[in-house]
């Protein structure tokens, strides 16, 4: 019979806070939500792995999960297990084979590319992906792999019945995130997690392993609804309702941003009717997310400080199911913006990523395009492929912006033509269009049916018709702030531009509007 790796439980007795290590076994396994689990005994002798395994063999039986014993073939043979776990210096999956029962299962670490498409051709029966992150329960020998990178493994195991489970760090707070972000381009996703401390080290590890399993179960639920606007005049319908929603509900727009547009961004935000917080501090992102209707992270000024703040602004923005835009303003310019990107990528999941041709390049660590500072130079040769694939990558809408912006979910490609060149001129029209996009991100989120499944990590919405709106709001301003007799240049323009944007109704946007569906 196939196992089920839904959530499959590594023991670790030195986790145990104070309950016998088979009354916690029990626990957990007498529930249906634990599907398999692995003995892991990092430091027992082989006498008292066997006897371990002999008694833990005896309650998986008495529930029916099947046991996997790890790294001791010799032991997996004696009790009988179901199959066993191999790292990559224990025994070759080749030689296990030869030692073991014929229908022996063998699973197999693997911290690369290179290692899963090897345990593939090995004939391994499942790989443990990762560390996703870091872990007490092991040392790790290699770098994390984080969420992000877990999609190119998963891809090596197309068309084939290898399974996977993500192991590293696991828990029920981070798990909606995994679930998230854990597949390949090919929709390839993950058979099941793997679970340490989360359920060992609780004092109700049968609620802990219920709380995960649910998680896990939901996320089957979910996907893109295909039912969102299809048509160009849809999508425009769509944004511009959102743009009456915004100026009815007021959403508050957390955002965590830098200090050169700090002050224009919370004026721009009040000219579409929304209210500004620029709060930074991690010790206030937990109270911020249940108040605020998105929000936004911009790493224009980053240091270690915001950073952190960034880390938790997300995280309890994906919590409390609100939208988070992500600006990553001058990436290509530092490997410390680059790493810090990574590690807000691998903690939580943006609803849409917004940057210039040179900021999404080094996303995808493309030379097509380049940065100068938090300037671009180049683009793509075909944006609406890059902002689609980027789109599937990232499993969030991403905004390209530049003379012409792209937006794209996925499914749906959008090309906006409006703008005036003005905007290319001032300092900020960038971060000025990630506060426009988080606000109607807010108004999306605020009126969709919240489908109450717990691997969600915003009640739902069209975000890239949110994203069309806050692109059409500022870029039709624009166009009419430069042809106002008062403006005269750069300096004259961001006062207009914010005047034309708290005046600007949605009849005039339609009115103006170039947006052209082109997938
Ligand atoms: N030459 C232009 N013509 C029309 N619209 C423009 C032009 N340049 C920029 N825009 C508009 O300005 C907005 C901001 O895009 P841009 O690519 O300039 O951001 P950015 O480079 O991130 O800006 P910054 O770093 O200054 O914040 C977009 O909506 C875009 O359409
Ligand atoms: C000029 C500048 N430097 C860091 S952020 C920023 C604002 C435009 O992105």
């Amino acid at each position: 019979m196939d196992v089920d790796y839904s959530l499959y439980l590594v023991t670790d007795r030195s986790l145990l806070p104070g309950k016998p290590y088979l009354e916690s076994l029990e626990d957990t396994a007498a529930l249906p939500s634990v599907t398999v689990v692995q003995l892991r005994e990092k430091h027992a002798d082989t006498a008292e792995f066997l006897r371990i395994a002999q008694e833990t063999k005896a309650l998986t039986d008495k529930y029916n999960v099947p046991l996997i014993i790890n790294d001791r073939v010799d032991i997996a043979c004696a009790v009988k297990a179901r199959g066993v776990h191999l790292g990559q210096s224990d025994l070759p999956i080749a030689v296990a084979r030869t030692l073991l029962p014929a229908g022996t299962i063998i699973g197999i670490s693997c911290n690369s590319v290179e290692e899963v498409r090897r345990a593939r051709d090995a004939g391994a029966d499942y790989v443990g992906l990762g560390a996703v992150w870091d872990t007490q329960t092991k040392t790790l020998t290699n770098p994390p792999v984080g969420v992000r990178g877990l999609g190119a493994m998963l891809h090596e195991l197309d068309g084939t019945n290898v399974r996977a489970v993500a192991i590293g760090g696991i828990k029920s707070s981070n798990l909606a995130r995994l679930l998230r972000g854990a597949v390949s381009e090919t929709n390839h996703r993950l058979d099941g997690v793997a679970v340490v401390s989360d359920i060992v080290a609780s004092l109700d590890p049968g609620s802990a392993a219920r709380r995960l399993r649910t998680i896990f179960d939901a996320s089957k639920k979910i996907d893109i609804p295909t039912s969102f606007a299809s048509s160009q005049e849809e999508i425009l319908d769509g944004a511009l309702a959102l743009s009456d929603a915004i100026r009815k509900s007021r959403p508050i727009v957390h955002q965590i941003t830098n200090v050169v547009v700090a002050n224009q961004s919370a004026n721009m935000t009040l000219a579409l009717g929304a209210s500004p917080i620029m709060a930074t501090a991690p010790e206030e992102m937990s109270d911020l997310s249940k108040i605020s209707g998105a929000l936004l992270v911009n790493i224009g000024t980053l240091v270690n400080s915001t950073l952190d703040g960034m880390l938790k602004g997300g995280f309890f923005a994906n919590s409390f199911k609100k939208p988070v835009v992500l600006d990553p303003v001058g990436l290509g310019a530092s490997s410390f913006r680059k790493g810090s990107l990574h590690k807000l990528l691998d903690t939580w999941q943006p609803t849409v990523i917004k940057g210039n041709a040179g900021e999404l390049a080094a996303l995808v660590n493309s030379q097509e395009a380049t940065g100068r500072g938090v300037d671009s130079v180049g683009g793509f040769m075909n944006p609406a492929e890059v902002v689609r694939a980027m789109a599937n990558k990232e499993r969030c809408v991403i905004v390209l912006s530049g003379k012409t912006d792209y937006v794209s979910d996925g499914h749906r490609v959008v090309a906006i033509d409006n703008g005036h060149p003005l905007l290319g001129a001032i300092t900020g029209s960038g971060c000025m269009l990630g506060s426009c996009i988080a606000a109607f991100c807010a108004a999306a989120n605020a009126s969709a049916i919240d489908e109450q499944n717990p691997s969600q990590l915003t009640r739902g919405g069209d975000f890239l018709a949110a994203a069309v709106g806050g692109i059409l709001t500022l870029t039709v301003a624009s166009e009419l702030a430069a042809k106002r007799d008062d403006v005269h240049g750069m300096g004259t323009f961001l006062p207009a531009l914010i005047d034309e944007v708290s005046n600007l109704r949605p009849e005039v946007i339609r009115q103006f509007a170039k947006v052209t569906r082109l997938e």
